[in-house]
């Protein structure tokens, strides 16, 4: 009995989650181990089953973007070590010691005031990892003077343990990679700042998957393996390289809810953007914008039935959608696939991020609670999660 009833559903293939954790693996310095980034509910692909598959491949610990992803990692049973990325409220520091989980600072009054919270709970010391902003723009401490301050500040905290100094790139996936090698000239001269200043360094790490990429010799102690664990490429360029050859781990499927031939000109849709002409076939499909695929894709996008292509038409619908096939081939309940193979025709979500005028990044991320994730390993399914009827 399936665990829900929609005939739409995304198929998450375990083997290509482990076969990229492998590549990568091979591809950066033994001595540089792998954060598998499972934030944003793994890129879409749901993190729990992706960090467990992560760290049974070989990654040796997760990362997120916010303190609540960790909790349903540690809720989950996963016991690896989680950091998180991005700025988490110094209240919630509690919940980090009792969770376990390693935080991200760059600011001394925060430290200070996490170190008083942990001891007026007395509760047990957090890793704390701090984030230098060499070039990001984002979070981080931008100065050498910032970086030893925060350093000194989390010395004076019996209940911080500095575990990690790490920096984030924002053109590691560019050719021209003046900007990358000057934020890493500006990340070596932070740290030999500290050196200089007799600290001891904790985990040092840099590498996005562009930069595992191009950089692996930038490994340091881990590469933190995000977009790449998905087996999706952090830009055109980054494919055009060869270095690495990924598999794509998502597969986007529904069933066609209704068809119907135009006997005279029909009109599809909002606005009656489409006319089909007589003997048209037109199949209705059970997703839309509200499961998070685009409105961008109305009259633009295919997708894959019977092997062959199929153009979407008219506007993409909260619900629903509806695509022309070819005459008299489609039946309800036939499989159409909307993100991935079928076949030896694909759609993949570069072309999908094309479309609609963004990067691969964002489209599985756009998949929500309303769609199911059915697992598979060795083609046989091995397990289903639905975030809209299941915790
Ligand atoms: C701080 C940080 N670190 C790493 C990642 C993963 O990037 P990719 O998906 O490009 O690998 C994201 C991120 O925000």
């Amino acid at each position: 009995m399936k665990p829900f009833c929609r005939d739409t559903w995304v198929e998450v293939n375990l083997d290509a989650i482990r076969a990229n954790v492998e590549t990568f693996r091979s591809h950066i310095p033994a001595s540089t181990s792998i954060i598998a980034v499972v934030k944003a509910d793994g890129y879409g692909h749901g993190s729990v089953r992706v960090g467990e598959e992560a760290l049974a491949s070989g990654a040796e610990s997760l990362a997120v973007a916010m303190l609540d992803e960790a909790i349903v990692l540690r809720e989950a049973g996963i016991e690896a070590p989680i950091l998180v990325l991005g700025f988490t409220p110094v209240e919630s520091v509690e919940l980090a010691s009792r969770m376990n989980v390693e935080l991200t600072a760059y600011n001394s009054d925060w430290i200070i005031q996490a170190n008083t919270l942990l001891q007026q709970a007395n509760l047990k010391p957090i890793g704390l990892q701090i984030k230098v902003d060499t070039g990001m723009g984002r979070l981080g401490v931008r100065t050498q003077e910032e970086l030893l301050q925060v350093v000194s500040a989390l010395e004076q905290s019996p209940k911080l343990v500095w575990s990690g100094v790490f920096t984030h790139f924002a053109c590691a996936d560019e050719k021209n990679t003046t900007h990358v090698r000057r934020q890493h000239e500006t990340f070596q001269s932070l740290l030999q700042s500290l050196r200089d200043a007799g600290k001891k360094l904790p985990k040092i790490h840099c590498c996005n998957t562009a930069a595992a990429i191009a950089f692996p010799e930038w490994g340091y102690d881990s590469i933190r393996l995000g977009i790449g664990l998905y087996g999706l490429y952090p830009s055109p360029y980054m494919k055009e390289r060869k270095d690495v050859s990924l598999v794509p781990a998502l597969t986007l499927k529904t069933r066609i809810a209704h068809v119907k031939t135009a006997t005279e000109p029909m009109t599809i849709s909002y606005g009656a953007t489409y006319c089909a002409q007589p003997g048209e076939q037109v199949a209705t499909l059970p997703i839309g914008y509200a499961d998070g695929f685009s409105r961008l894709l109305s009259n633009r996008g295919d997708v894959l039935y019977n092997g062959s292509r199929a153009p979407i038409i008219g506007k993409v619908c909260m619900d629903q959608f509806m695509v022309r096939l070819e005459q008299g081939t489609g039946q309800v309940g036939d499989e159409v696939v909307l993100y991935g193979k079928q076949g030896d025709e694909e759609i993949s979500l570069d072309e999908v991020a094309a479309q609609i005028g963004t990067i691969n990044y964002e489209v599985p991320c756009m998949l929500n609670y309303r769609i199911p994730r059915v697992y598979f390993r060795n083609q046989t399914e091995v397990g289903v999660f639905h975030p809209l009827t299941m915790k």
